[in-house]
């Protein structure tokens, strides 16, 4: 599989419409790789609060289906990072959308672990209550029987090792990780994405902004993470696009050379009452 990661710049002196138009370009440029992976809500930036309410759209709104005229128009599979969703009810979302090569919505994933410790997008946003896992056809040999099956997680959610288990328990052979990730906590974003890989033996595609939004210079550095923990293309700070090619079947192949995940203890016991203060 050819997975090219858009670690795009979101910047305030570019419109959300400009960038809109120019990130299409980008993914229309991408014809010949399996996987185009962009940032999470890329249009607004990730800690840009006060465009959340005026961009909120709906999954068939402009983003989505500018993005899924471009994933058509390339024939790719899309992951088109994130949007700000304004659900029926009027609740915001953090939402992933993954489209396919003939530009349909496959997948879409609401963000579990909001960012702001109360602020910001902890306020504004309602909570995703799904752990989901996306197959892929036609993008190489995974451990399935028809693509790769791929996780889908955002940002924050980097920190809960828990909700990765599940997606590997549910299948997931590749990890997706759109991201709005500050530069200030640079070495956590590095860090865990390589944790997330190895821990799961699966491959992680972790795509962050660049550029500075909201008073947050944004971390770059999206990387592209082998089974093996292996970081196999790493981007700078600035925009850039990061393509690797992936051997799929290496997942399986980790997980049975070096069973980890077999030799899993389920269900440890409770702590010993008491055993702290021996
Ligand atoms: N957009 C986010 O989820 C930011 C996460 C973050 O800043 C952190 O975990 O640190």
């Amino acid at each position: 599989m050819r997975a090219s990661l858009l670690q795009i710049a979101v910047n305030e002196d570019e419109t959300v419409g400009a960038r809109r138009e120019r990130v299409a370009s980008l993914v229309r440029e991408q014809a010949g790789s399996d996987l185009v992976v962009l940032p999470e809500l890329w249009p607004t930036g990730a800690f840009a609060y006060d465009l959340f309410e005026e961009y909120a759209e709906t999954l068939d709104g402009p983003t989505v289906t500018a993005m899924a005229a471009a994933a058509a128009e390339a024939s790719v599979w899309l992951h088109a990072g994130s949007v700000v969703e304004r659900a029926p009810d009027g609740t915001l979302y953090n939402t992933s959308v993954v489209l396919g090569p003939d530009g349909g919505l496959r997948s879409s994933y609401r963000k579990i672990h909001r960012f702001g410790f109360d602020k910001g997008e902890a306020a504004m946003m309602g909570g995703g209550e799904e752990i989901v896992t996306v197959r892929l056809p036609g993008t190489g040999a995974g451990t399935g029987t028809d693509g790769t099956v791929a996780g889908l997680a955002t940002c924050y959610d980097l920190r809960f090792p828990e909700q990765f288990r599940q997606l590997t328990d549910a299948g997931a052979e590749l990890l997706v990780i759109p991201a709005g990730w500050p530069a200030r906590r640079r070495e956590h974003w590095t860090l865990l994405a390589r944790a997330r890989a190895v821990e799961n033996q699966a491959y992680v595609l972790a795509c962050c902004s660049a550029g500075t939004h909201g008073g947050v210079e944004q971390a770059g550095h999206s990387r592209i993470i082998d089974p093996w923990g292996e970081v196999i293309a790493e981007a700078g700070e600035d925009e850039q696009i990061l393509t690797a090619d992936l051997d799929l079947s290496r997942v399986a192949k980790t997980r049975a050379d070096f069973p980890v995940l077999r030799d899993r203890v389920l269900g440890l016991p409770d702590p010993r009452p008491g055993a702290r203060d021996a």
